[in-house]
């Protein structure tokens, strides 16, 4: 079974791009990594008590009042927009807090996906999506056969789209928000290094119809270099699938290195 990452940045159209993925002609499975971190922190949930230990006493705002959607006996739900704001930009103590949130969701994430990849396999599929908006960030890179990078030439339709769609963000937020991940230009080329097939990229700079064109077009390459036949065999034989994962890991780990070594060196140079 193929595991195809998907990615991009923020308001990029990820979630779009997995909408028509999981509808015919694709009709894939798709395991979604926002969808999981919300669940994972749900009041009741070690997620939860970890963040509210941590954050609760200097966050005033941190839960939602008393009898909004959500309450139990768990507990009040988290306030989303008040925690964003305290882990979203570019000073040193929001990247330290964000650190912290990551470390307590992104393992209870990883333990649901790791599930979610399993009952896939078992039923047949011949891929799944793996929808993480932090791929790279978060080194599920060298676990995916193929990535699908969802990427904007111009920041500007970014902002504007996230904007449009989250109109509760202030222009700061929105901002803070973007800065918080890797360029997704700069993540389009990375991707590009994997070769044909295994990296691709859908441009989303125009409307929703060129979108589908797109990914149509990214999707016969992908099918060309993982063809449904060898899905079959691979399902049909779990050695074989074993060992073709592990050749497919060392070799995306090894570009993987590579990227982080040449940038490394960039960076060396600009001290
Ligand atoms: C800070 C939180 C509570 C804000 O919640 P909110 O509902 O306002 O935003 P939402 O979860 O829908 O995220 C929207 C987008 O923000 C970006 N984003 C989310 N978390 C992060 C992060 N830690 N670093 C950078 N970007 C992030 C992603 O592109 C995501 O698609 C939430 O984003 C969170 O818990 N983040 C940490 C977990 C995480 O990394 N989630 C991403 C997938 S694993
Ligand atoms: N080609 C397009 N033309 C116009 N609007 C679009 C296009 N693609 C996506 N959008 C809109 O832009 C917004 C962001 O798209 P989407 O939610 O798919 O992004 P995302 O990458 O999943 O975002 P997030 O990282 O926040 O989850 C949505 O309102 C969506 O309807």
């Amino acid at each position: 079974m193929l595991l195809l990452g998907l990615t991009g940045s923020i308001a990029t159209g990820k979630s779009t791009v997995s909408s028509m993925l999981s509808h015919p002609p694709y009709s894939l499975p798709v395991i979604d990594a926002d969808l999981l971190a919300r669940k994972v922190v749900e009041p009741g949930t070690s997620g939860y008590n970890s963040i509210v230990r941590y954050f609760s006493p200097t966050t005033p705002d941190l839960l939602l009042p008393e009898g909004s959607n959500g309450a139990s006996s768990k507990g009040r739900p988290l306030n989303r927009p008040a925690l964003g704001r305290r882990v979203f930009g570019t000073t040193e103590d929001r990247i330290r807090d964000r650190k912290v949130l990551n470390g307590i969701v992104h393992p209870a994430v990883r333990k649901e996906m790791y599930k979610q990849m399993v009952w896939a396999y078992l039923r047949g599929h011949w891929a799944v999506v793996l929808d993480v908006p932090l791929l790279f960030e978060s080194g599920w890179e060298r676990y995916c056969g193929t990535i699908l990078v969802v990427a904007v030439t111009d920041p500007v339709i970014q902002m504007k789209r996230l904007r449009e769609r989250d109109p509760h963000l202030s222009e700061e937020d929105a901002k803070n928000r973007v800065l918080s991940q890797g360029d997704v230009r700069e993540k389009a080329e990375r991707v590009m290094r994997r070769g044909p097939g295994r990296g691709v990229v859908v441009w989303n700079d125009v409307g929703k119809e060129e979108l589908k064109r797109e990914v149509d077009r990214v999707m016969d390459e992908v099918r060309r270099s993982s063809p449904k036949w060898w899905g079959w065999l691979l399902w049909v034989c779990p050695p074989l699938a074993g060992i073709v994962g592990l050749v497919s890991w060392w070799r995306m780990r090894r570009v993987q290195l590579e990227w982080e070594e040449e940038k490394r060196r960039e960076k060396d140079k600009l001290r």
